[in-house]
């Protein structure tokens, strides 16, 4: 779902080579149905695009962003900078460091402009996505239940799982 005029969540990410960690996040708010845009949207590269992006995401209808990001991830940070729109932020893993220059980039705001940073990688993009259903579901009740069946689903797939040594 891309439907830009619909879009309730917005997925940002600095390079499409980041989509294999940012997929996760889109293929949960599928699971979800709830209509998301995805889109390369870069601090560094496009400065100017990421501003208008930014300064109109509340007007357009989006109640939370999804910004991932390596390396030196600006762009969760200055995303948050230009709106009010929660931004949950994930970090990207990058080559030489792992992520974690990724995640202490988006993770160490200055107080008064909060990015809700999430674990590097897969987990975290999947549990972003998971918190924007939840931000929406706190007014969509019809969305609280498929979150809470959700959660049951995952609870029962733990509780049946059996050890090797146990088998
Ligand atoms: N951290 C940022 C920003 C930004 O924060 O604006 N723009 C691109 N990048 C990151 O650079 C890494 C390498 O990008 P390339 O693979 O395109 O060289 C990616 O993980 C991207 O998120």
């Amino acid at each position: 779902m891309t439907d830009q005029a619909k879009a309730l969540v917005g997925v940002i990410m600095g390079s499409s080579s980041d989509w294999d960690v940012m997929q996760n996040a889109v293929n949960i708010l599928k699971q979800f149905n709830v209509p998301f845009e995805a889109q390369v949207i870069s601090a560094h590269r496009m400065p100017d695009e990421m501003f208008t992006y930014a300064e109109t995401a509340r007007a357009r209808g989006l109640r939370a962003i999804i910004a991932g990001a390596g390396g030196a991830a600006h762009l969760p940070g200055m995303v948050a900078a230009k709106t009010i729109v929660p931004v949950l932020g994930v970090p990207v893993p990058s080559k030489y460091l792992r992520g974690e220059d990724s995640l202490l980039s988006i993770v160490q705001m200055p107080k008064g402009v909060p990015v809700a940073t999430f674990a590097i990688g897969e987990a975290g993009a999947a549990n972003a996505a998971l918190t924007a259903v939840a931000i929406l579901a706190a007014g969509d009740e019809a969305l609280a239940a498929q979150l809470e069946a959700f959660r049951a689903q995952q609870t029962a797939a733990a509780q049946a799982m059996v050890l090797p040594i146990n088998e």
